[in-house]
C-alpha cells in the first residue's frame, strides 16, 4: 500500500484544560473530547491476498481524528483569532464562517475574531482592506446566505507582505478557508510563521465545488452545486423535448476536474453525453460527437450534452492568459460546442434547434442545501477545536464519514480527479450510453 504522510504538526504542548465542559450548557460527559491519539483508517478496504492485512494500517495511512480535546494549547482570553475566505465563491462559506465565529466565543470564550477582508488582498496594507470584527450577532443569519460576508479574491502580496500583517494584527490562529490555491497560500505563510518562529496556528477549511482536494470525500459547496446543476439540466432537457430534434446544452465549472458534470448526470438521469476534462473526446469523424449526436436525435428526436468548462480544451484555440492567482484562463468550450453543433446541423440540412444554457455563477452563488449547511457547520467547530489544540499547517475533512485532520501538505500533493476508469465514470457511460469510440482514453 502506498505510504502517505498524515502525522500533524503542533505547535506545542497542550497544558491547558479545556473550558467547553464548563460553557453553557455542557458537562462532562457531553464534552465528546476526542484522545489525540485516535486514529481513522485510511483505507477500509480488505484486501484478499494480502499475507496480513493488519500490515497495512502503518501510522502513515493511519488519520488522526478531529475534534474537541481535552487539553488546549492556546489559553482562550488570549487568542485573536484570524477569519479569511478565498478564490471563487462556494456554497456554504458563510456556514463555516458561522460556525468558527460561534465555536470560538461559545465553546472556548474567545472573544476578539477578525474577520479578514476579500482574502489574501486584505492582507496588502496597500489595498487598505478595513477589518471585520466578527460576534455571534453580526454572523447569526448569514447562513442563509450565498457568497462569504468577508469577501473573496484571487492573487495577493507576497508570503512576507502576509505573514507582516498577521504580525502585526497579533494573530494567534488563523482559519483559511479556500481551495487548492488558497491552501498552497497558507501552507507557505504557515511555513514563514515557523520560520520567524511565531506560535500561530494556521487551519485550513478546503473550499471548491470542484471537488479537486485529495483527502477529501466531499468538498463543501459540491452538493448544493451538484443541486443547482441539476436545475439546469431539467430546463435543458424540457426545453430539448419541446422542440424537433431538440439540443440542450449545459456547461457547468471544473476546471481540471469533472465531478459536478459526472455527479449531476448521474442525479439527473437526463444527460446523453457528458464532457469532462479528464477524458478526451472527439468532435468530428465517426468517433466525433457531432456524428453520436445526429444518431442520438434520430433515435429519440433529443438530446442533452452536460459538459464540464475544462472539457476539450485540446480542440479550442489555445491561450496564455493567466488570471490574478496564476490559474490558466479557458477557452469557452460551452460557446464553442454551441456554434460547432449548429454549424454542422445546418450544413447537413437537419434541425438545428440548440437551446445553451450557462448556470456556472448561479449554481457558485447559491446558498448551501440543509446537508451542506449541516457539514460546514461541523467543518467549522472541528476547525477550532484543531487551533486551540495547537495543530497547524492542516485541514479538516470528512474520511470514511469521520472528520480528521489531513497535513496541508499532504492535500494538496495532488489534484483528485474523475478516474475515468473507475466506477463513477463507469457510471456515468451506463447511465448515459454515450458511445465509448468517442471518447479516446
Ligand atoms: N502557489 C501559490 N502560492 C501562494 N499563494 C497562492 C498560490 N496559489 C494561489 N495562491 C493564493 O490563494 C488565493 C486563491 O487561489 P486561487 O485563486 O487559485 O483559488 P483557490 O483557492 O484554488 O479556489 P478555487 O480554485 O476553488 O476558486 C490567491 O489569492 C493566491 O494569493
Ligand atoms: O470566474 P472565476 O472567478 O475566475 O472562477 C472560475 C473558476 O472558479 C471555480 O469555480 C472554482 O472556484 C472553477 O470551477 C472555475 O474555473
Ligand atoms: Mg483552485
Amino acid at each position: 500500500m502506498e505510504e502517505l504522510d498524515f502525522t500533524v504538526e503542533t505547535l506545542g504542548e497542550c497544558k491547558i484544560e479545556s473550558p467547553i465542559p464548563l460553557k453553557n450548557n455542557m458537562d462532562e460527559a457531553h464534552a465528546s473530547f476526542v484522545n489525540d491519539n485516535e486514529r481513522v483508517l485510511y483505507d477500509i478496504i480488505y484486501h484478499e491476498g494480502s499475507k496480513n492485512n493488519r500490515d497495512d494500517y502503518v501510522e502513515g495511512n493511519l488519520m488522526e481524528k478531529a475534534g474537541a480535546r481535552r487539553h488546549i494549547y492556546f489559553q482562550p482570553n488570549h487568542v485573536h483569532a484570524g477569519i479569511i475566505t478565498c478564490g471563487g465563491l462556494c456554497p456554504g462559506l458563510n456556514d463555516v464562517i458561522r460556525a468558527i465565529v460561534r465555536s470560538l466565543w461559545y465553546e472556548y470564550g474567545v472573544r476578539r475574531i477578525t474577520g479578514i477582508r476579500y482574502g489574501y488582498q486584505g492582507l496588502d496594507p496597500n489595498n487598505n482592506l478595513p477589518f471585520k470584527e466578527l460576534n455571534p450577532t453580526n454572523v447569526d443569519d448569514i447562513h442563509t446566505k450565498g457568497g462569504t460576508i468577508l469577501g473573496s479574491s484571487r492573487g495577493g502580496p507576497s508570503i512576507e507582505t502576509r505573514v507582516d500583517t498577521i504580525e502585526r494584527m497579533n494573530l494567534n490562529m488563523l482559519f483559511v478557508i479556500g481551495g487548492d490555491g488558497t491552501q498552497h497560500g497558507a501552507l507557505y505563510i504557515a511555513d514563514e510563521i515557523k520560520r520567524r518562529g511565531l506560535k500561530i496556528s494556521v487551519v485550513g477549511v478546503p473550499k471548491t465545488i470542484d471537488n479537486d482536494i485529495s483527502f477529501i470525500q466531499k468538498s463543501f459547496g459540491v452538493e448544493t452545486a451538484v443541486a443547482e446543476a441539476v436545475n439546469a439540466v431539467y430546463s435543458a432537457h424540457t426545453e430539448a423535448k419541446g422542440a424537433i430534434d431538440g439540443i440542450g446544452l449545459v456547461k457547468v465549472m471544473g476546471r481540471e476536474s469533472g465531478f459536478i458534470a459526472a455527479h449531476t448526470a448521474l442525479a439527473s438521469n437526463d444527460a446523453n453525453f457528458v464532457l469532462v476534462p479528464e477524458v478526451k473526446f472527439e468532435l468530428d469523424g465517426p468517433n466525433g460527437l457531432l456524428e453520436a449526436l445526429d444518431k442520438r436525435l434520430e433515435r429519440s428526436f433529443h438530446a442533452v450534452i452536460l459538459v464540464a468548462e475544462g472539457a476539450g480544451q485540446d480542440l479550442l484555440e489555445a491561450s496564455n492568459a493567466k488570471d490574478e492567482s496564476g490559474n490558466k484562463k479557458l477557452a469557452d468550450i460551452g460557446v464553442f460546442l454551441a456554434q460547432k453543433i449548429v454549424e454542422h446541423r445546418k450544413k447537413k440540412g437537419l434541425p438545428a434547434n440548440l437551446k445553451y444554457i450557462d448556470p456556472s455563477y448561479m449554481i457558485r452563488a447559491a446558498a448551501a442545501t440543509p446537508n451542506d449547511s449541516l457539514y460546514c457547520a461541523r467543518l467549522g467547530t472541528n476547525a477550532v477545536h484543531a487551533a486551540m489544540a495547537g495543530k497547524t499547517k492542516v485541514l479538516i475533512s470528512m474520511w470514511n464519514y469521520h472528520l480528521v485532520h489531513v497535513p496541508i501538505g499532504t492535500a494538496i500533493s495532488k489534484r483528485k480527479v474523475v478516474d475515468p476508469k473507475g466506477p463513477i465514470w463507469k457510471d456515468v457511460l451506463s447511465t448515459t450510453r454515450m458511445p465509448l469510440s468517442m471518447t479516446n482514453n
